[in-house]
């Protein structure tokens, strides 16, 4: 369980982006996190991952604790050693090597050999692109590709918890689609997520619960079922970058169709 109490977070002096957040994820959870441009979605995966250093940030108060250790104090290195593994937005990944030096760079951390065959099984099955596209430049994948590659790479240290800053940010439609199905396996086979998204459609078709920032502070929390049905929620996220009223019901029924189809697989799993 990812536990965050409190927290804030500041850039510099001048800029406080997080003025007491309280969020819970539970291990066999999938959370979405919504809300507009500088709301402070990216700040607290930042801080969850302990990168907020690399972006002159750090956290001024509260706590966050991850199955017993305290993740706050801890460098980038020591937070995927608990488990905690992220994929930042904009994917960076190491355009000039391979894909599959790039899936080995995510695995060097993995604890056995036999860890990392596994890991590395595990990716393949997922994405069969990176396995025939294996000795290809990453640079020269396509976006969705790209996306891909960021979470297998991720996938490659195991982790029990993944933290996904807008893996949708740019891709068309139906990549998305593919996107939130994997998504929606990675959490089937155990792992738990915590779903950055601006496509509101796509993180409640695939999140158990949501949260919606607003400029640094918690504005809702419901399982993501409601804030679906949320009136306020369909009007602000959901049609928020509809290019006309058909267009936004078209989004709705659709996020609606994402969680049906959702509930059906889990029928037929459990
Ligand atoms: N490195 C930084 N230095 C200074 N201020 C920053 C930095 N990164 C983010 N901020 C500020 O912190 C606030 C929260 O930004 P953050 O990037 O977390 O928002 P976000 O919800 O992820 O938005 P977006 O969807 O645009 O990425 C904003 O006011 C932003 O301008």
């Amino acid at each position: 369980m990812l536990t965050v109490r409190n927290l804030r977070v500041r850039y510099g002096r001048s800029v406080s982006a997080l003025h007491g957040i309280d969020l819970d994820v539970p291990d066999d959870g999938v959370l979405a996190v919504l809300g507009s441009n500088g709301a402070g979605k990216s700040t607290l995966l930042r801080a969850v991952s302990g990168t907020l250093g690399l972006h002159r940030g750090s956290v001024t108060g509260g706590e966050i604790h991850y199955d017993g250790t305290r993740l706050d104090k801890l460098d980038p290195a020591a937070v995927v050693r608990q488990g905690v593994v992220g994929v930042p937005e904009g994917r960076q990944i190491f355009a000039r090597m391979s894909v599959e030096e790039n899936l080995r760079a995510g695995g060097i951390g993995a604890r056995s050999a036999a860890e990392r065959t596994a890991a590395s099984r595990r990716v393949h099955e997922l994405f069969p692109v990176l396995a025939d596209r294996a000795s290809q430049r990453a640079g020269l994948l396509s976006g969705g590709e790209q996306q891909m590659l960021a979470i297998g790479r991720a996938l490659m240290s195991s982790p029990r918890l993944l933290l996904l800053d807008e893996p949708s940010l740019g891709l068309a439609p139906k990549i998305v689609e593919r996107i939130a199905a994997i998504i929606r396996d990675i959490h089937e086979q155990g792992t738990a997520v915590v779903l950055v998204e601006q496509n509101a459609v796509m993180a409640l078709g695939v999140a158990d619960h949501a949260a919606v920032l607003e400029v640094g502070t918690l504005a809702l929390s419901a399982p993501a079922d409601e804030l679906a049905e949320s009136e306020d929620v369909q009007r602000l996220y959901l049609g928020g970058h509809a290019e006309s009223e058909a267009e936004a019901e078209r989004q709705v029924e659709a996020a609606h169709e994402q969680r049906s189809a959702k509930r059906r697989l889990s029928r037929w799993s459990g």
